[in-house]
């Protein structure tokens, strides 16, 4: 089972290197570069008009293709009588056969944007290669400082597009264009928090596989693996997930797991721990089963048994009897998702942990956890998440306000989450729902995305008061609009 193939060219995020041979490869096939540029300001121009009133507009027009996208806005803001001035990185730009332009241009010392002021940000896109310095720094400095309301063409110039790094400067941009797709950048690091709303244009580039650097997590890619119950289907058939809980206190954390799990579509749940905590357990939860755990067989036989996925390190425990469970079950190659203890465990000895890993196994951390067993990693937030997951042999799901999924596939950048699921217990949630997934037969990567996604669609439109307990409800009614009715 794989993410569905149109889906994965609408989707796909393409590095500015990627985007550099797409627009070249769309001139090569008879679009001259003049058409595209004029496609692009037009786009740019369309979201400006809809979205500002008339008001003093400043274009910063750099050295390269994006620079000449601001020439080009600039010329149809003048035509529609906009107050337009113009500010070249390169003083000496030619601009004799655009004399309408050229009359607009003033001193980039005079540049002083304020509050009440539009300045349409097209000194770097694709083409940044450098940190920003001199004359550059001084620009993006003052408009990043500054209250002006900023419009980025492509990028804000300054930040990364392939990695969501700000390269010395990059302005808050109230929204981004973008061309044909979006690039990780937009997505990553710094990315959402200067882009602002991002905007995608069709400027007529034509769309290849091979352009994909990563996806941006979306239902297209992995709606039709949700299938919809037969008729006559029975609970054992949609899948049976075990969750291992841990002793005391903290056995909170193992049962939402499980009941996320029971609302993943998954038929049943089996939690399973400690007999001291057993009885408590019990008359927590209805639909889910309960069992004491007492050593890595009451796992295996119950897995043996059921089959399914499994979930482990929500509220676990570092005990050796967990750990040896995990072990074993990870023997049987049976689907797994490891979270929070699970993690943990592992972090004197990763190694450890990655001899035994398969790649049904999903690994949840968040960035505390993935460097306590991954150590410090260079790069961005997808790079990183791709060195692990080729060291651990396993999917792996970085946490955070943009969660990264990485195996063997392409990577996928989830982007829907917002502040409401920084609440304790949310994680232990996704832990249990992606477990439900993968006991439905998905894939490691598929069950990751599709969890990621409907976890984050579930807490959209909650505010600061959600509690992790409140997501279930709420994720069963996502899936019940994903999922395809039944006949
Ligand atoms: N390639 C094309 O045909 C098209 C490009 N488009 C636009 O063109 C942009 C890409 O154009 P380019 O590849 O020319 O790249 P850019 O215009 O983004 O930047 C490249 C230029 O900036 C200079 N530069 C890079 N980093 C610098 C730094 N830190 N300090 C000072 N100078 C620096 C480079 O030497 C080069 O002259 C896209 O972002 C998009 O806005 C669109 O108009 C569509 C068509
Ligand atoms: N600011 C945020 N914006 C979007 N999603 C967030 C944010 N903070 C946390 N999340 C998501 O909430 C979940 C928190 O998981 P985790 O850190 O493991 O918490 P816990 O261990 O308390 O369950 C993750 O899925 C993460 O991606
Ligand atoms: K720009």
């Amino acid at each position: 089972m794989a993410f569905d193939e149109a889906a994965i060219r609408r989707h796909m995020l393409v590095t500015p290197g990627a985007m550099a041979a797409a627009d070249e490869r769309t001139i090569a096939g008879g679009t001259e570069r003049a058409v595209l540029i004029r496609r692009a300001a037009r786009a740019i121009t369309r979201v400006l008009r809809s979205r500002y009133a008339k008001q003093p507009t400043v274009i910063l027009c750099g050295p390269g293709h994006n620079g000449a996208d601001g020439i080009s806005v600039a010329e149809m803001l003048i035509e529609a009588g906009w107050p337009v001035e113009v500010v070249l990185l390169d003083e000496n730009q030619d601009l004799s056969d655009r004399l309408g332009v050229l009359s607009r241009v003033r001193p980039s010392g005079t540049f002083s944007p304020r509050a009440g002021m539009l300045v349409i940000d097209a000194l770097f896109g694709a083409g940044l290669s450098r940190l920003l310095e001199g004359e550059a720094l001084m620009l993006i400095e003052r408009l990043e400082l500054s209250q002006a309301t900023c419009l980025a063409i492509d990028l804000p110039s300054g930040l990364d597009g392939q990695t969501g790094e700000i390269r010395g400067a990059a302005p808050y941009a109230d929204a981004t264009v973008t061309f044909h797709r979006l690039k990780p950048g937009h997505l990553l690091g710094h990315g959402p928090e200067r882009c602002g709303k991002v905007f995608l244009a069709d400027i007529g580039i034509e769309a290849e596989e091979d352009d994909a650097g990563a996806l941006h997590n979306h239902p297209d890619l992995w709606r039709h693996l949700l299938r919809p119950s037969k008729r006559d289907t029975h609970k054992y058939e949609k899948g049976h997930v075990t969750a291992l809980g841990g002793p005391g206190l903290k056995g909170g954390a193992g049962r939402l797991a499980a009941r996320a799990a029971a609302v993943s579509g998954a038929g049943a749940v089996t939690y399973l721990t400690p007999l001291s905590s057993a009885e408590f357990a019990a008359a927590s939860f209805d639909a889910v089963m309960v069992a004491p755990f007492h050593g890595p067989d009451s796992v295996t036989d119950l897995t043996y048994k059921r089959g399914g996925a499994c979930v482990f390190g929500p509220g676990m425990g570092h005990g050796d009897a967990a750990k040896e469970a995990l072990l074993a079950v990870l023997e049987t190659e049976i689907p797994c998702v490891l979270d929070a203890d699970a993690l943990t465990l592992f972090e004197k000895k990763p190694g450890e942990l990655f001899e035994k890993l398969h790649p049904n196994c999903v690994l949840t951390p968040h960035e505390g956890e993935f460097s306590r067993l991954f150590g410090e990693m260079e790069g961005s937030k997808l790079e990183r998440a791709c060195k692990a997951a080729k060291k651990a042999g396993a999917v792996v799901l970085l946490k955070g306000s943009t969660t990264v999924i990485a195996g063997d596939g392409l990577p996928l950048v989830n982007s829907n989450g917002s502040a409401a699921l920084a609440t304790a217990g949310a994680g232990d949630v996704l832990a249990g729902l992606i477990a439900g997934f993968l006991a439905q037969g998905m894939a490691a990567a598929e069950a990751a995305a599709a969890g990621a996604y409907i976890h984050a669609d579930a807490a959209s439109g909650q505010g600061p008061g959600l509690e992790a307990e409140a997501l279930p409800p709420l994720i069963a009614s996502v899936l019940k609009n994903l999922v395809a009715p039944t006949h």
